[in-house]
Formats: C-alpha cells, structure tokens, sequence
C-alpha cells in the first residue's frame, strides 16, 4: 500500500464519495480525515504534506468502508456538533438535527430573564442535546433529562459534563413523566414523532442508524404529544412553558392537542427551510 499525504488522502476520499453519489462527499471526506488522523482543522492547512502513518492510514480506509455502506459521518467519528458544542453520541442516541436547534432559539427568546434562576425538565433527553445547549445559555438553570434509554441517559450524563453544566444537572429513566414529580418552569422535548407506518420509507442513513426508540411516534405519529401535553398541567408552575419539536405537518394537531388539554399557544417557531418546528405552549 502507498503512503499517502494527508492532502492527497484527502482529495482521494472526496473523489471516492463523489464517484459513488455523496451529495456531501467534500464535507464527509474533510471530517472523516480530521477524526481518522485525529488533527484539527488548521493541521491539514498547515502541515498538508505529512504522510499518514500506517495506523491512520487503516482507520481511514475502515472510515471509508463505513460511509460508503451509507453509516453517517457522525456515527462514524462518534460526535456531532450542537448549538457550537460538541455531543458525543452512541448507538442509543439520536444525532442531533440542526432544526432541533429551533426548540434552543424559541425557549430563549420568549424567556423574559436567561440570569434568573429556573428548572427544567427535557423528555427524550438523547444525546442531552437541548437541555445541555439550555444549561449552557442559562447560567442559573438546572435541569432533568429524562429517557427511556439507559445507554441514551449515560451519554446525555457524558456530554452534559463535557460541556460543563454537569453539576447542573440531572438524569433520569423513565417512560416520559412516569417516575417524575415536582413542577418546572419549562419543559422541552424532541419527542419520536414519525408515524409508525412511514418509518421504513424514512432515507436509508436515518432508517438504519437512528434508533428506533427515537423515531416511532405510535400508528399516527402524535402519541408522545398526547401524553406529554396531558401531563404538563401536573408538571409545569402556573405560566409555565412547553416547548416541543414537530414534523414539518404536525402544527395543526398540535394546536388541536393544546386546546384539548387546556394550553396556550405562544409561538409556532419555523426551522431554517421554512417549516413549522418547535411549538411552545403557556400553561395558564
Ligand atoms: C427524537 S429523539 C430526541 C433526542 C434528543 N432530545 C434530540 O433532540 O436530539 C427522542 C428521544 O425520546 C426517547 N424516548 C422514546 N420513547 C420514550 C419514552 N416512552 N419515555 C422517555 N423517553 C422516550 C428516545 O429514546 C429518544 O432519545
């Protein structure tokens, strides 16, 4: 086998992507690179003409085989950025989508002061993704994670340290409120809302990878809204915010969930395409 240069691994890999039809070949060929080699960024601009070493060389080629049978990057560096900060993921989490960020935006805006002190609950905590990014912007917040998922709860715990709000928070198993008591001033989830019927029809990369736990909303995708808007009267203070991710086409029945049980819609948030994402909702 040759010795390559990290530049002409580089170029290599993104003309192996592009040959079999990765839209995004440049982009998976760069973070495939970075994290086989473990350098960052700058270090292929500076030093573009070290060899790789044999080692490299083998974790890359296992990187490509991988991507080429369609595993996404992430998967395969074991990491994705969130809100400017990195989550680490495991087979057990989700990875974090770029509109989730949306849930993250709309919380802040409609919170009337970030410095106060405040407690939250996220249901369907992940990867930790919108309680830790939370924790982050909220300097006196603490906050539960609450998951179905053991090995989700023990990355969320992972990621919530790594990203320095650890002591801040907490994390639970639990069938969505379940196992919880108490009342919050907010509550956020990113529940699984694909109807079960359209899930093997979802891309391969989703289908395949993302677990199953984390997509299947029940026979019309709305389940998890149900229980979750049913229990936020219990669980929010008066004047209490929820805030939830939705389907690009769910908007309509959430306002429907939200008047059946008794919850005032505050914004209906859209995500960077223009669709509908986050809806937050005011318990009166
Ligand atoms: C769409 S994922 C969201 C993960 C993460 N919050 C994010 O935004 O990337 C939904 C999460 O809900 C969890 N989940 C599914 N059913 C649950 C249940 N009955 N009780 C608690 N969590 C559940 C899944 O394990 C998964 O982590």
């Amino acid at each position: 086998m040759s010795i390559l240069t990290r530049a002409q691994a580089l170029r290599n890999l993104r003309q192996t992507l592009m040959e079999a039809g990765f839209e995004t070949a440049a982009i998976d060929a760069r973070l495939l690179v970075l994290s086989a080699l473990d350098i960052p960024a700058t270090a292929l601009i500076t030093n573009p003409d070290i060899p790789l070493t044999p080692a490299e060389a083998e974790l890359l080629a296992a990187f490509t085989r991988r991507r080429l049978a369609h595993e996404p990057v992430a998967r395969i560096v074991g990491e994705r950025e969130f809100w400017g900060l990195p989550f680490a993921l495991s087979a057990e989490t989700l990875v974090p989508r770029p509109d989730t960020e949306t849930v993250v935006e709309t919380v802040l805006e409609l919170l009337p002061d970030r410095q106060a002190p405040l407690l939250m609950a996220d249901f369907g905590t992940g990867s930790g993704c919108i309680l830790v990014a939370l924790l982050h912007e909220l300097p006196q917040a603490t906050g539960l994670g609450v998951d179905l998922s053991p090995g989700a709860l023990e990355t969320a715990r992972r990621n919530a340290w790594a990203n320095g709000v650890g002591d801040r928070s907490l994390f639970a198993l639990s069938h969505w409120a379940d196992a919880v008591t108490g009342q919050f001033d907010l509550i956020v989830s990113n529940p699984p809302y694909i109807a079960s019927p359209v899930i093997p029809t979802l891309d391969r990369e989703v289908r395949e990878h993302d677990p199953l736990l984390a997509l299947d909303g029940g026979p019309d995708g709305l389940e998890p809204y149900r229980i979750l808007l049913d229990e936020a009267r219990r669980l929010l203070v008066p004047g209490g915010l929820l805030a939830v991710e939705i389907g690009y086409d769910q908007a309509e029945e959430l306002k429907t969930l939200a008047a059946e049980k008794g919850l005032e819609i505050v914004e209906i948030a859209h995500d960077l395409s223009g669709n509908p994402r986050c809806v937050a909702m005011r318990r009166p």
